[in-house]
């Protein structure tokens, strides 16, 4: 042996490899087998090497098939040679609400920003809740029921474009649409200006925030190397890679342009009473006009760019996203859907031909069927799915779940993996089912939802995103009548085969796969399941819901034509001579 061994190494080539392949080996065995993490079980090369990760993120499987994992192995995964994945309950509020100052953020965020961070990036605590104590009154309630009438105008824009679709028979997409409006909204929320992409169609004018959040992931997830692949990544010949970047650059420019934007309207604002006062107080204003309590020092130009661009990241993709997700679960379980729109016919007004949707403070709060859907949609489907990496700083480590988890490891929970842990939701995870949350036990686990993130960290636009769906949903579930575009679809969906597939994050986004609406076929005079008919002379005023050929108001509205329509119901055309009121328009949709 030894004498192999003295063979092998008298060549410098030959011995380099051999160098080599023993630090390899030494490393390997001790991560696998004498690392203070061996205890937890995970994939073999999660246990050696971040890039194990890195290729979760790449390949859009990370929330997956960590899932997966936990299946597999319970509530400890380790998916990094430093790190595991828990879903514990008891590490909720440990990590995340109580434990404060004990659990920062880890460097995973430092992709996100590190030389300048924003208040999402940022790992410094104390600086953080200055930041985050700037920016709360942006993000309240009583902030959102003040910008309001922007939410109106956008939501106003979004119907007008779906009606579009429904007179041209074309079939379109929704995600595009709902991710539009978002776009738009938050434009005004933020910047006092929409970005115009609802009005322009001009796809040139979507930030392209994918790029940036999937170069931040993949990078974040090998932190010994995220500064250099930050630096030497840009120089790779690699067209997909170089896309990426320019991505990350054009929301960055677009953020700076905004800055800018607000900076020289404030600046002439001061010098002109009348341009004063028809200045918004929108969320960049308020950070520009914010100063340090202590220091009552300004944020720098850098600060407002880096934190604009956050809003961009943050608060697009998320909100349009999870209201494309809500209507994919109703359309995949039309009865949920007739149960919605049933107490909101049931329980809210009509809406007024001067009103263009539901106001915040009674969407939301009026609609308790409505309420647990979007919970389960946040519950099955939630849309920012990274673990949420804490590093446990207390040197003696710290017992979670009747384990111990040493100190310095980097521990996180995957909301995706958490909503679907059978044993704290039950074996029927995979189902969108909102009436869980009239179950005791699971009304009371709502607190641990995990959508948002929670305590101090949790997300800071939670209530503009919430309001926004609320608002989106209950208005355009008033107006018009989803249906899937694609027959074989709406026939599987009848059998129940939809019951507990879950769409993955890829199909979902918007650019990658169309979710489409097509229209139904609404003419004037035609329609559907809701109507009300209203003769010329304004005396009839019928509403119902028509199950056959003849129409409640027939005596009234003279020849009434079947058209015809699937699920039990049919449309009925009036002759010419009489109007209807429409109170939905018809519309097929989501082709996932
Ligand atoms: C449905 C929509 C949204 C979802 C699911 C969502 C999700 C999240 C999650 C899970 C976090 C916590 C991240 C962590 O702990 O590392 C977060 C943080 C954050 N979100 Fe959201 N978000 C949404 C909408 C928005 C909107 C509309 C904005 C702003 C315009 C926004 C701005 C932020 C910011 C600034 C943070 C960092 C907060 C801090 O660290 O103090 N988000 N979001």
């Amino acid at each position: 042996m030894a004498q192999l061994i003295a063979e092998l190494l008298s060549n410098p080539a030959q011995s380099m490899v051999v160098t080599s392949l023993a630090i390899v080996t030494i490393y390997i065995i001790y991560q696998r087998y004498f690392h203070p993490l061996a205890q937890f079980p995970g994939p073999f090369l999660a246990s050696v090497t971040d890039l194990w990760q890195v290729n979760q993120f790449l390949t859009f499987k990370q929330p997956y098939y960590l899932t997966a994992l936990h299946e597999r192995y319970g509530p400890f995964v380790r998916y990094g040679p430093d790190k595991i994945s828990v879903t514990v309950e008891d590490a909720v509020p440990l990590l995340y609400q109580k434990g404060g100052r004990m659990f920062p953020k880890t460097e995973f965020y430092d992709a996100y920003g590190a030389a300048h961070p924003n208040v999402f990036g940022m790992r410094d605590e104390a600086k953080h809740s200055v930041r985050r104590r700037h920016m709360s009154h942006s993000f309240s309630m009583a902030y959102i029921k003040g910008m309001e009438v922007y939410l109106d105008q956008n939501i106003k824009l979004l119907k007008d474009n779906i009606a579009t679709y429904c007179s041209s028979g074309q079939a379109f997409d929704l995600t595009q649409l709902l991710h539009f409006y978002v776009i738009d909204v938050l434009g005004e929320l933020a910047f006092s200006q929409s970005f115009g992409v609802q009005e322009t169609r001009d796809e040139g004018r979507i930030p392209p925030v994918k790029e940036h959040s999937l170069l931040s992931a993949a990078t974040g997830a090998w932190p010994a190397m995220t500064f250099r692949l930050k630096r030497w990544l840009p120089m790779v010949p690699l067209k997909s890679l170089r896309a990426l970047f320019q991505g990350r650059q054009a929301c960055a420019d677009l953020a700076a342009k905004c800055v800018e934007r607000r900076l020289q309207d404030l600046q002439e604002a001061r010098d002109d009473e009348v341009l004063a006062e028809t200045q918004r107080k929108d969320i960049l204003t308020n950070l520009i006009l914010a100063r340090h309590p202590d220091t009552g020092e300004r944020l720098t130009k850098a600060d407002l760019e880096t934190e604009a661009f956050g809003f961009i990241i943050a608060g697009t993709h998320t909100t349009s996203a999870t209201m494309s997700l809500l209507f994919y679960h109703f359309l995949h379980a039309p009865e949920l859907m007739t149960q919605c729109i049933a107490e909101i016919d049931e329980k809210l007004p009509e809406l007024q031909a001067d009103q263009p949707a539901y106001p915040v403070a009674t969407a939301e709060s009026s609609l308790p069927f409505l309420r647990g859907c979007v919970k389960e949609n946040f519950r099955i489907t939630p849309v920012f799915t990274m673990p949420l990496a804490r590093r446990v700083l207390d040197p003696a480590g710290i017992s979670l779940g009747g384990r111990h988890v040493p100190g310095g490891t980097s521990v996180a929970i995957c909301n995706h993996a958490f909503h679907h842990d059978p044993a704290v939701w039950g074996s029927d995870h995979n189902v969108f089912r909102p009436s869980r949350w009239e179950e005791k036990g699971t009304a009371e686990r709502s607190r641990l939802l995990m959508h948002f993130g929670l305590g101090p960290r949790q997300c800071i636009g939670k209530t503009v995103a919430t309001t926004n769906i609320y608002k989106v949903v209950s208005t355009l579930l008033k107006e018009f009548t989803f249906e899937l575009a694609d027959e074989q679809e709406r026939k599987d969906v009848e059998q129940g085969l939809y019951r507990e597939r879950i769409p993955s994050m890829d199909q979902l986004a918007y650019g990658d796969t169309e979710l489409r609406l097509q229209q139904y076929k609404v003419l004037e005079g035609v329609c559907a399941r809701s109507f009300q008919f209203l003769c010329i002379d304004g005396t009839v005023e019928t509403t119902g819901v028509v199950t056959h050929a003849r129409c409640p108001g027939a005596a009234h509205c003279g020849e009434v034509r079947s058209v015809g329509r699937g699920g039990g119901e049919k449309a009925v055309e009036l002759t010419t001579s009489h109007q209807v009121k429409r109170s939905r328009d018809v519309v097929r949709s989501l082709n996932l």
